[in-house]
């Protein structure tokens, strides 16, 4: 079942013409009025490039994708209904993120003939990687409009942050305390893919450097950022340089050279180039409030770990002993909660939910503990999109810092993350020499 119901049926489908009352349709515009800019796992994103448009100038188009291999694996992906979506991010999100780090979002009534065509004109500008697993799902009948954050002037620097804490080690069993105390899930994360799928292009880049409100530290996670973007093609998720609204690929010497114009760069070189590029995002990064309220967010909606989530789970349900390999958490028993409840959760979480002893956590407070365990997992997997003013022409501003990806997570992602936790953890344990990762003293 989806995490979120739809909460307003727009259209009425007629044959093949669509009645929308009033609300916003694609068809409107045509399918060669949009470049392609992006993607990620689940969606795929386009730039109206069109003639004016009251509806559609200044918007990206945000299209669900679906899997082109058969795998059980994907179905946790199509889980929301779009216009939910916009709703989440309206009256939850909303309530813990200030607008002005929030890109708008409606929703638009797509139309399958429309989406396959858009799919044929674009499906060459995509990466391999993501062709050959997904295209546009051409079922859907709504997508998002969004402000577009990478326009077609300038620089917009997208940074996919990660988790930036280390959890307490109140809830964590024996084993797993001191290696999650010491080093950041991410850093884990990437020495388990390394050893276990072979991914050779190894990132030195660390969440808690980012974090940290030390310019020495965010510098040397821009470095760190930059390498791995760099050796990688850019193909590393965590971040993406976008020159005059076009994704930059470090191969790809145009490109380079655009990006050189934007960042104003002496010359297009590696190294000049990366001086640039952190020179152009730093003072931002240290002045914006976006990535304190990530990490802080991420941590304070997370206080027990998934580790003691499943402890309190396995509490109130009587389960006593189960086997080292089993998820507990996010079976389909634990139904999604509806908007009307992740609004109560939000009342909750900004009033009594700080003052509760999360060291002993009650068993009738486990579905808030679920639902804070989600949002976690929300802002942990979210990224920046960073558009500096380069040159710097006003005093008073630096340029625009965004949160995108702000989805609902559903419940049956606790039962993949409890698995990932101990299988990340236990790789981690093999390291003979594990790294510790040190957490930023912002607050
Ligand atoms: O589990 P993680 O930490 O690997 O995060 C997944 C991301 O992998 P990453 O580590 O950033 O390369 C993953 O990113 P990619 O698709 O690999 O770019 C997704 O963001 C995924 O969320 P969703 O399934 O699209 O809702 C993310 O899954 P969730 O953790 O949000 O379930
Ligand atoms: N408002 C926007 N303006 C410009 N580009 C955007 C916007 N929203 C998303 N994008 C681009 O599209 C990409 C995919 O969007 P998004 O991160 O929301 O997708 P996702 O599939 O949920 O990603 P992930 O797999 O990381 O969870 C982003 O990485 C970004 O490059």
């Amino acid at each position: 079942m989806s995490p979120l119901q739809p909460f307003e049926t727009a259209a009425v489908v007629f044959g093949r013409k669509i009645i929308a009352f009033g609300r916003t349709q694609i068809v409107q515009t045509q399918p060669q009025d949009w470049l392609y800019v992006s993607e990620g796992g689940a969606t795929i994103v386009f730039a109206y490039a069109g003639p004016p448009h009251p509806e559609f100038d200044g918007k990206v188009l945000r299209l669900r994708k679906k899997s082109t291999i058969v795998d059980a694996t994907n179905a946790v992906k199509d889980e929301e209904p779009d216009d939910a979506m916009v709703a989440f991010q309206r009256r939850v999100i909303s309530r813990l993120v200030p607008s002005q780090h929030l890109p708008e979002l409606e929703f638009v009534l797509l139309d399958p003939s429309w989406l396959n065509k858009l799919a044929e004109l674009r499906e060459a500008d995509r990466p391999q990687m993501r062709r050959s697993k997904d295209r546009i799902d051409s079922g859907k009948t709504k997508g998002i409009l969004s402000t577009d954050l990478v326009g077609r002037e300038g620089l917009a620097v997208e940074i996919k942050p990660k988790w930036g804490f280390l959890p307490c080690a109140t809830h964590l069993s024996p084993p797993t305390a001191h290696v999650k105390t010491h080093t950041c899930r991410f850093c884990m994360h990437t020495y388990s893919r390394s050893a276990e799928k072979g991914d050779n292009i190894l990132s030195a880049y660390c969440p808690l450097d980012l974090f940290s409100g030390d310019r020495q530290r965010i510098l040397n996670a821009l470095h760190n950022l930059w390498m791995a973007w760099y050796n990688s093609d850019g193909s590393h998720n965590n971040l993406k340089l976008f020159a005059e609204g076009k994704l930059v690929k470090p191969s790809n010497k145009p490109m380079m050279d655009l990006l050189s114009t934007s960042l104003a760069a002496e010359s297009s070189d590696s190294a000049s180039l990366e001086g640039a590029f952190a020179n152009a995002i730093i003072d931002l990064i240290l002045e914006s409030p976006v990535f304190q309220m990530i990490s802080s967010l991420q941590q304070s909606l997370d206080p027990l770990d998934v580790e003691g989530v499943a402890k309190l789970y396995m509490q109130e349900h009587q389960i006593g002993f189960i086997d080292s390999k089993t998820s507990i958490l996010g079976s389909d028993v634990i139904f999604d909660p509806s908007l009307g409840e992740w609004e109560d959760f939000i009342d909750a979480f900004t009033n009594q939910f700080p003052s509760w002893d999360h060291s002993n956590p009650q068993r009738d407070h486990l579905r808030h503990y679920l639902m804070a365990q989600l949002l976690s997992g929300t802002f942990k997997d979210c990224s920046v999109i960073l558009q500096p003013q380069i040159p710097r022409t006003s005093l008073d501003f630096m340029g625009k810092v965004t949160i995108i990806d702000l989805d609902v997570k559903g419940m049956s992602r606790l039962s993949k993350w409890q698995a990932l936790d101990r299988e990340i953890v236990e790789c981690y344990l093999g390291n003979e020499r594990p790294k510790q990762c040190v957490v930023g003293s912002l607050e």
